[in-house]
């Protein structure tokens, strides 16, 4: 198990972990979400004794890192896919790690195969892809076949059948009665892979929870409903009808209508009292993206804005129609409804006239001027839980540590093999 305690770390007057208190146990995956800079890294540096604490401390199976017995044979770690010496080849980067922690050289070539990269065991490292570099990263941390494994981003760069592959690989590492914890910025693949989340902010600690509850904690349940496409006055009649009754109704992007605040049985009701016949009536929760997305909106440091050009795009031709928007990427609004204990609407209702391929209007019936832009910012998620910065005491930093031997392995028993070792 990690545990940290009140763990700090101030690098002069950054404050980038902030009395942070969690465990990770082991038999399950856990995934460690936060914004770019909230400190994911950091606190994983300071698990592996690569960082000090400025202040607090945390514990691998009890022990700091550094005083861990064969501290190489319990822990592996993929924390930096690039720090590698690439001009050794893959098999002598995995060979020179496991005979730095006596592990027997024929365990390299189990963990190549493993990992799918036997095929190129001899070619340098450094003309490798981004997800070549990942998986020797991965053949790394599995070299010693510990039980506790720290993960930073490691599905960044592989491609689908790689995507899967990992998260096969971290469940079944967990299903062993190992200790994973793994960060992530993909939120589909976090809510496939974990089954509990810690979430970070701005260094400080905003969730702590199973991701079942992160969700229901976090989202509003809504039903979908989609009334006939070739009729749209049904659909104006029964948002009317909906709002009427107090329900709070958001129009999709392929025509469909999410509600908040009304039962199904009662939307139902509505519907056919309203003459309204409807091709779809379904119970939905939101996503772990959205919740996440509510979440930590307030405790983002870094956000876009639409990009104005400079007068360099010409305008459309009259009658042109605009790009399609992605789905998921950004519409402003769409995420993050806000907390159902403050009464609020969970999901704004549309003003106006739609906006955009179906997307909800900007206020004033205005379409949005970018439906790719993140939303600005709003002054904090609303109800969300402190996300304050944490206050900045003009400390000196910690000294950074001497990084220790790299995490390495024992022989496998029961290595699990990539999709591409098959
Ligand atoms: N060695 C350092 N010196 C000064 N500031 C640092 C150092 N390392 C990290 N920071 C700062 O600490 C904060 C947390 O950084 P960290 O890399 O831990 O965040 P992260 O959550 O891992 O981010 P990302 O998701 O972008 O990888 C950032 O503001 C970063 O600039």
């Amino acid at each position: 198990m990690i545990e940290a305690v009140g763990l700090t770390k101030r690098y002069g007057d950054k404050t980038a972990v902030y009395n942070l208190s969690f465990q990770v146990r082991p038999g399950a995956v856990t995934g460690f979400l936060g914004p770019n800079g909230s400190g994911k890294s950091t606190t994983m540096r300071m698990i592996l004794g690569l960082d000090n604490p400025t202040a607090g401390h945390v514990t691998i199976g009890g022990y700091p890192y550094r005083r861990l017995p064969n501290a190489p044979r319990q822990v592996g770690a993929l924390l930096d896919a690039k720090a590698v010496h690439g001009g050794r080849s893959a098999r002598n980067h995995l060979l020179s790690l496991a005979q730095l922690s006596g592990i027997p050289a024929r365990r390299v070539d189990e963990v190549l195969g493993v990992v799918g990269l036997q095929d190129v065991a001899g070619r340098r490292s450094k003309g490798f892809s981004l997800g070549m570099g990942q998986r020797l990263g991965i053949a790394a941390a599995l070299l010693g076949d510990p039980q506790v494994l720290l993960f930073d981003e490691p599905v960044n760069g592989l491609d689908p059948e790689g995507i899967l592959w990992v998260r096969n690989l971290m469940k079944s590492l967990a299903a062993e009665g190992r200790t994973v914890f793994v960060s992530s910025h993909l939120m589909s693949e976090m809510a496939l892979t974990a089954d509990h989340l810690i979430v970070i902010g701005r260094g400080q600690l905003l969730s702590d929870m199973s991701v079942k509850d992160f969700i229901s904690a976090n989202s509003a349940d809504f039903a979908r409903v989609r009334t006939p496409d070739t009729e749209p006055q049904l659909r104006e009649k029964l948002t009317s009808a909906l709002t009427e009754a107090g329900g709070q109704v958001l129009p999709e992007q392929d025509g469909a209508l999410r509600v908040t605040g009304l039962p199904l049985p009662r939307i139902s009701d509505i519907a056919h009292d309203s003459g309204v016949r409807l091709w779809e009536l379904s119970p939905h929760q939101a996503s772990l993206e959205e919740a996440y997305m509510r979440m930590t909106q307030g405790a983002v440091d870094y956000r876009s804005v639409a990009d104005q050009k400079a007068g360099l795009q010409q305008p459309l031709p009259p009658g042109a129609q605009p790009p399609m928007p992605v789905p998921g990427q950004g519409q402003p609004g769409w995420y993050a409804p806000p907390p159902p204990q403050q009464g609020g609407q969970p999901f704004p209702a549309p003003q106006g006239t739609p906006g955009p391929y179906g997307a909800p209007a900007a206020p004033g019936g205005q379409p949005s001027p970018n439906p790719y832009a993140q939303p600005a910012p709003q002054g904090g998620a609303p109800g969300g839980p402190a996300a304050e910065p944490p206050a900045q005491p003009a400390q000196p930093p910690a000294q950074p540590a001497a990084a220790p031997a790299a995490p390495a392995t024992a022989p496998a028993t029961n290595p699990t093999k990539s999709e591409d070792a098959r």
